[in-house]
């Protein structure tokens, strides 16, 4: 029997997803996602860019010094300011940090962006290893954009990056460009044409312009590449990188035409899938693969009586093989804390004593107000009262008056700075009279850009899950709120969208 090649699986949700608009996270939101891919067992993650923000510093600092499993990885660009401050932040992992630099190595990139040429951007690749080179061995290197690079070059920058001590030599294609077959072409070119490969892993990093970011990595792994760059939902810059949920769940399924194994511990897809759409607003639509809300769930009569009869007539893979539990124990206003805390552990949170008795006091609220609670709802409630930015703006109490005859009208009592104010607004309707009466109680200059609603689980008892955007100097944030009053939940996310603000403006205050 051939023994399947295992494959790297290098996490970057909290990079390139963090890319994502309105994805920006704090320290603390990063760290539980850090912990939750150290449960899931990805061989490295990207914590971020060092040199991009304090926040993000301390951030990639944090995650180095807390988690013990996997790799972490800060990105730097070419140059030896960005890459001594990444090393400053990863210096506490050790052999495990990461150094990734990168540099763009395709005309278009190197003429209009770097306003360099060829033996320009070489040069500058060979010394930003080099530089690494003086902190660890553990380094990355990224052609920018080396799908849209021409072949004979790429192949020098990577025979050169590889000479100067790169061990991984990541081929991304930036803009989601290419596609599986041409994409196998140019990894096999590399493996065929660069003389000292064999001293590196090929890594590849496809975006999702064109919806073919999983399909091309797929090709690239059977042309020999030996890690895959992703992220959690597919999240990341403009429409996306390759989902680790669909690469890793198609090796596992189609195991007989792809003899290839990750490490990744698949029954943690789910709820890491859960807690980055809770953490950044931004969820899954529900027919995404692996992990909508669709996946498993069969609508159609002839379906119905199928998986009726046996599962496997329709589903491919089990739900429990991504941590979807069919078998869990109901939680509801007669459960107890075991049951509660159990759940959320399998959930990936783990809480500290005064943060789970918060939860289960809300939990327990809620479990008055509806039957069943689902882990969605645990999701929220963790959202609201454990996963918050520091609150400048605290929602006291509202009172909507609404209907078809009176104007709508909302009064709204703040805590902003330790301080109540209190103030009424009408609007065209009793979302909007929310609105209007938290801006001016805040004197907040955000415009705001979308606004959604949405109920977090079926019955008209269910929770409703607010979202809304806001952007302010070019900075766009992503506030939630959940409720089973759906203004209240509206309010809500508006007032976590002001906070958002507020704690973004903070950190990037003073930029490097
Ligand atoms: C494909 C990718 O995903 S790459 C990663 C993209 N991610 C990000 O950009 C998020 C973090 N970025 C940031 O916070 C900021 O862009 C910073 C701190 C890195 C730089 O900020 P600024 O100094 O204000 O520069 P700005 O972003 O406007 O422009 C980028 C500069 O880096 C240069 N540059 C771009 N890529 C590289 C590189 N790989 N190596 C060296 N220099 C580079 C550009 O030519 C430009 O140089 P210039 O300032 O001399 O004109
Ligand atoms: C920095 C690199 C790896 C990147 O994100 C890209 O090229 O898309
Ligand atoms: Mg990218």
């Amino acid at each position: 029997m051939s023994e399947n090649k295992m494959i790297k699986i290098f996490d970057t949700t909290l990079r390139d997803g963090e890319q994502s608009p309105g994805a920006s996270m704090n320290i603390e939101e990063k760290l539980r996602i850090a912990h939750q891919l150290e449960r899931l067992n990805v061989d490295v993650i990207e914590a971020g860019f060092p040199i991009a923000s304090d926040g993000d510093f301390e951030a990639v600092k944090k995650i180095a010094q807390t988690i013990k499993g996997p790799q972490i990885a800060g990105l730097c660009r070419a140059n030896d300011k960005d890459i001594d401050r990444a090393w400053e932040a990863l210096k506490y992992a050790k052999e495990r940090g990461r150094i990734h630099t990168f540099i763009a190595t395709s005309d278009i990139h190197m003429k209009y962006k770097l306003q360099m040429d060829e033996d320009q951007v070489l040069a500058t690749a060979v010394k930003a290893i080099e530089r690494a080179k003086r902190y660890t061995d553990n380094i990355e290197f990224s052609a920018e954009d080396a799908v849209r690079t021409r072949l004979p070059f790429l192949e020098r920058v990577v025979e050169a990056v590889i000479d100067a001590g790169a061990t991984i030599v990541n081929i991304p294609d930036t803009v989601g460009y290419t596609v599986p077959s041409e994409f196998f072409e140019i990894i096999a070119y590399l493996r065929n044409n660069v003389p000292n490969i064999d001293k590196a892993t090929i890594s590849v990093h496809c975006h999702n312009d064109l919806g073919l970011a999983v399909a091309n990595s797929l090709a690239a792994v059977q042309a020999g590449a030996g890690q895959v760059e992703c992220t959690i939902n597919g999240i990341g810059e403009r429409a996306g990188n390759c989902s680790l949920e669909e690469l890793v769940m198609t090796l596992r399924t189609r195991n007989d035409v792809l003899p290839y194994d990750t490490r990744v511990a698949t029954e943690h897809i789910y709820p890491t899938s859960r807690m980055l759409s809770t953490i950044t607003g931004i969820m899954v639509q529900p027919n995404k693969a692996v992990v909508g809300a669709n996946a498993f769930s069969h609508e159609a009569g002839i379906h119905q009586h199928g998986v009726i009869m046996e599962k496997s007539t329709y589903e491919i893979m089990t739900p429990e093989s991504i941590g979807l539990n069919q078998n869990k124990l109901v939680l509801g206003k007669h459960s107890g804390r075991h049951a509660f805390k159990q759940r959320l552990e399998e959930l990936g949170y783990d809480l500290k004593k005064e943060d789970l008795d918060k939860a289960f006091v809300r939990f327990k609220t809620l479990a008055d107000q509806k039957k069943e609670i689902f882990d969605e709802d645990l999701d929220a409630i963790i959202a609201d009262e454990i996963i918050r930015v520091p609150e400048k703006y605290k929602l006291m109490q509202m009172n909507v008056s609404s209907g078809s005859f009176a104007a709508p009208t909302a009064t709204i009592e703040l805590e902003i700075n330790g301080k109540v104010k209190k103030g009424a607004m009408i609007g065209a309707g009793p979302v909007d009279a929310a609105f209007k009466s938290i801006k001016k109680l805040t004197g907040s200059k955000a415009n705001l850009l979308a606004f959604n609603v949405g109920g977090i689980t079926g019955g008209t008892d269910a929770q409703g899950e607010c979202t809304v955007r806001l952007e302010e100097g070019g900075r766009e944030v992503l506030g939630q709120g959940a409720h089973p009053d759906i203004i209240v939940a509206s309010a809500k996310a508006y007032v976590n969208a002001l906070n958002k603000l507020a704690s973004t403006m903070e950190r990037n205050r003073i930029r490097i």
